[in-house]
């Protein structure tokens, strides 16, 4: 299949808003010829050009520099301009409004991108991790979304898919020459190089998990008995009377999500209705959505009544039983009058006062660590990643489990499939393999002029 000769694309690709410059970007077979006009002069190739940029009757609209990119060496790999004007959202609509007089079209959100992906010059994860470098909440993030622009992430993709596709090989193998015994055809390590493999995928999954979190923000859900104090404390964190506080048990009904900045770093809180037998109709739908909140959560906040540690912990325990990781908060210390000797095993606790402010200092300090990934191994080197990833990951450890089996069994034909679908899912993260809809949906999440 041949792909449609591609028109010539353009945008602003500054943000909106006035600034000190601002940049309209042509990509496409025409960018040059209409820069040419645009400039009355033609371009050399990777030179600043200081020119005025002229409307059809040749009144100047703007001076400003002009670049060429000629394709393949550009960005999108397709001939590429930018104009440099003055950052005046008027200037810069005229400057595009006259680009599409000359023949360009106004490029869709993440066109340049998906240009770029098309043409080679990126592959899938590293078009993706272009939208995560611009959106980047702190720091840390940007630098992941970075690495994984550079391609870490999918060289570590493409190194299992690699390995993976060789073992097909060897099975495939198998199947056209039955006579032969697996062993002799695969090389008596098969076994072992599935292990290495189920290993390798196994860490990547871990590393992409940290990615995804690195990209989208830990996701906290704070949970607990009635009357703990759960939405005194997540006041207390966002610093703002953002759910309703009572001394009736039941207040909070519906989940109440808020996204704190600690130090520049980015966290979900979400407060829930207090876990407890009974209650009313909308209690009850209240406690459906906070188990279902809690599936989805990377952390556990168990607030409890630090006079009470016990019951709250039998109240929160069968919830929280899934969830990566759980902080136990005792709160309303203010109340204790001596310290206290409850200890949920392997977990961590803090004695905090939603009231008094005691202990939020910790607690500050232990979420930033938590959502930097504090403590988990590979802070350095770490990549953003996105739930697509991660998702396809999974179903690729899943196909590689069913294959081991089928091999065990010797049912290689099977096995073969079984590899097949492992090797298709990790083809989806890079985009050497494209369901139908995937680039659409990826691509139109990004912002024009990306
Ligand atoms: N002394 C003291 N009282 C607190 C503290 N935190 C919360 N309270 C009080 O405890 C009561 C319940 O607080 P909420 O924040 O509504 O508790 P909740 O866990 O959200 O309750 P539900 O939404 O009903 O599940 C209120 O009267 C709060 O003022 C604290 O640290 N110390
Ligand atoms: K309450
Ligand atoms: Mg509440």
């Amino acid at each position: 299949m041949t792909e449609p000769a591609r028109d010539t694309i353009v945008a602003v690709a500054t943000a909106p808003g006035a600034g000190g410059v601002g940049i309209v970007r042509l990509s496409g077979a025409g960018a040059s010829a209409i820069a040419r006009t645009l400039a009355g002069r033609a371009l050399r190739p990777r030179h600043a050009h200081h020119v005025r940029f002229r409307d059809a009757r040749g009144e100047v609209l703007d001076d400003g520099i002009a670049l060429y990119f000629q394709g393949p060496a550009s960005y999108t790999g397709e001939d590429v301009v930018e104009l440099q004007a003055h950052g005046s959202p008027a200037v810069l609509q005229e400057l595009l409004l006259r680009c599409c007089e000359l023949g360009a079209r106004r490029a869709r959100p993440g066109e340049f991108s998906e240009r770029a992906f098309l043409e080679g010059r990126l592959d899938l994860a590293q078009a993706e991790a272009v939208a995560d470098l611009i959106a980047a909440a702190d720091a840390r993030a940007a630098r992941a979304a970075r690495r994984a622009l550079d391609g870490e992430f999918s060289r570590r993709v493409d190194a299992i898919a690699d390995e993976l596709l060789a073992i097909r090989v060897h099975v495939e193998a198998a199947i056209d020459f039955a006579d032969e015994p697996l062993d002799t055809l695969g090389g008596a390590g098969l076994g072992k190089r599935f292990d290495a493999l189920a290993l390798a995928l196994a860490a990547l999954l871990r590393a992409a998990e940290r990615g995804r979190r690195l990209r989208d923000g830990l996701h906290a859900v704070i949970v607990g008995p009635p009357n703990a104090g759960k939405s005194s404390l997540l006041n207390a964190l966002a610093g703002s009377d953002r759910a309703i506080v009572t001394d009736i048990a039941g207040t909070t009904r519906d989940l109440l999500q808020e996204t704190i900045r600690i130090d520049g770093v980015e966290l979900t809180l979400v407060d829930t209705a207090g876990l407890r037998d009974g209650g009313d109709a909308i209690e009850r739908e209240g406690m459906r959505r906070a188990r279902a909140e809690l599936s989805r959560a990377d952390l556990a906040i168990a607030v409890i009544d630090a006079r009470d540690p016990e019951a709250g912990h039998a109240a929160v325990a069968d919830a929280i039983a899934g969830v990566a990781s759980v902080l136990w908060l005792h709160n309303k210390s203010d109340l204790l009058a001596s310290g206290p000797a409850f200890d949920p095993g392997t977990d961590e606790v803090l004695h905090v006062s939603a009231r008094t402010g005691a202990g939020l200092d910790a607690l500050h300090r232990r979420l930033r660590g938590l959502a930097q990934g504090e403590g988990e191994d590979a802070g350095e080197g770490a990549f953003t990643a996105r739930a697509r990833h991660v998702d396809a990951l999974l179903r690729a450890q899943a196909h590689l489990v069913e294959a081991r089996g089928q091999l065990d069994h010797e049912i290689l034909d099977l096995a073969a499939e079984s590899l097949r679908l492992g090797h298709d899912e990790l083809g989806a993260i890079t985009g050497r393999v494209r369901p139908d809809d995937l680039l659409g949906h990826i691509f139109s999440s990004f912002c024009i002029g990306k």
